[in-house]
């Protein structure tokens, strides 16, 4: 008897209407193979869609853009007030309030096991919080809602050169640069390894891996000299670690300047590599995200792990800079939309 083939049920929210998340998605799933094999929502104002991409048809090139006709539309309500206060390439109270509603509408059904995965297209912070909702991200939302206590942000990028898959999941996210050393706690840190480990054992296949793991401070603090945290807390806290996961190989804490060079090489077309990760925590966004994008600003996925569902997103922002004019470039939201489907796949295997 032939087995039914699965096909990932994906909700793909339409993100700030003021930013390029319509042209980046319509851009998408013009490309067939980003979606032939998924049932696709896209969860969203129907008229804001329709406009956006009428806007976008005089600037862009034939058959670049699906046409909103040919999609399913999950209709996200927004009064007539907030839709006339959007204004293109600007975030405001209105924008903030749209893509709120999106999430909430996509995260429900969800919830209600109507989807698989989530993709978010871009939202403003600036613009949840003008509309009165205090989340540093989608992210928080996403866990709140699904009532998630342990929930973490993962980088994950192809390279286009070699194939090598980059991993690299933040310890610390949205909070200001001086509170890193606070908010990093050992306990913290143990829930971030534990979340990386069972993402790559149970999403990526990977048994007795290899985990790299950046230090805090300048030379992960030259002993002292240039900060104390590695000696005070963080190089005990490795140790009793690699006692709990003998398997798993746990390197640390590597002085984060030359942290990315072997990522970088392995990335840029060097086959040679020797002991590359198969992830790579960061202690903060910044030290994260900026040898990600520099890698892979094109193709990177923002994944939420920790969540009871699938959850990608493109690795990029709003850019209310280049909103409207049809230059924005869907490669990373093609990359997300592939990913939630694979992941989707890959986790109901381990569920029969
Ligand atoms: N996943 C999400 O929801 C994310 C949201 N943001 C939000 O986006 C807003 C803007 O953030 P920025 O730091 O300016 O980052 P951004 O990623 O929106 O823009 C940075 C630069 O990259 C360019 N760019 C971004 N995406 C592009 C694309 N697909 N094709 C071509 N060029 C592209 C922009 O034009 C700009 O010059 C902020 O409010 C931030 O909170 C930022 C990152 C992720
Ligand atoms: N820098 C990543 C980012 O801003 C995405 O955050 P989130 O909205 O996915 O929580």
């Amino acid at each position: 008897m032939s087995e039914t083939i699965f096909r990932p049920r994906l909700v793909i929210t339409l993100g700030d209407p003021a930013g390029i998340g319509t042209e980046v998605i319509l851009k998408a799933l013009a490309d067939s193979r980003s979606h032939n094999n998924f049932d696709i929502t896209i969860a969203g104002c129907r008229d804001l869609l329709v406009d956006g991409y009428m806007a976008l048809k005089s600037v862009c090139d034939r058959n670049t853009l699906v046409e909103p006709d040919d999609l399913t539309i999950l209709d996200v309500d927004l009064d007539s007030l907030t839709r006339k206060n959007i204004t293109p390439c600007e975030g405001s109270a209105a924008s903030g309030m749209a893509s709120f509603a999106y999430m909430e509408s996509a995260i429900a059904r969800t919830l209600a096991l109507e989807f698989d995965a989530i993709v978010t297209a871009p939202i403003a912070k600036s613009a949840w919080k003008a509309a009165g909702y205090n989340y540093p991200g989608q992210t928080e939302l996403l866990a709140e809602k699904s009532n998630s206590q342990r929930v973490g942000m993962l980088f994950v990028a192809r390279s286009p050169h070699t194939g090598w898959m980059l991993r690299t999941l933040l310890a610390t996210t949205h909070i200001p640069l001086c509170q890193v050393s606070q908010v990093l706690t050992p306990e913290l840190m143990t829930q971030k390894l534990d979340l990386l480990v069972e993402c790559l054992e149970n999403d990526f296949g990977i048994e007795n891996g290899r985990i790299a793991i950046a230090g805090l401070n300048p030379h992960s603090g030259e002993q002292g000299q240039l900060g104390r945290e590695e000696i005070d807390w963080l190089i005990p806290w490795l140790d009793k670690e690699r006692g709990k996961r003998p398997q798993w190989h746990l390197d640390g804490f590597i002085p984060p300047d030359t942290m990315w060079v072997k990522p970088g090489q392995a990335w840029f077309g060097n086959h040679q590599v020797q002991n590359l990760a198969d992830g790579y925590l960061a202690l903060y966004h910044d030290q994260g995200l900026i040898p990600v994008k520099l890698m892979a600003f094109d193709r990177a996925v923002n994944t939420s792990i920790g969540l009871p569902f699938v959850r990608t997103s493109p690795d990029h922002g709003t850019a209310f800079d280049i909103a409207g004019k049809g230059i924005a470039d869907a490669t990373s939201m093609k990359a997300a939309i592939e990913l939630a489907g694979l992941l989707s796949v890959q986790r109901r295997k381990s569920k029969v």
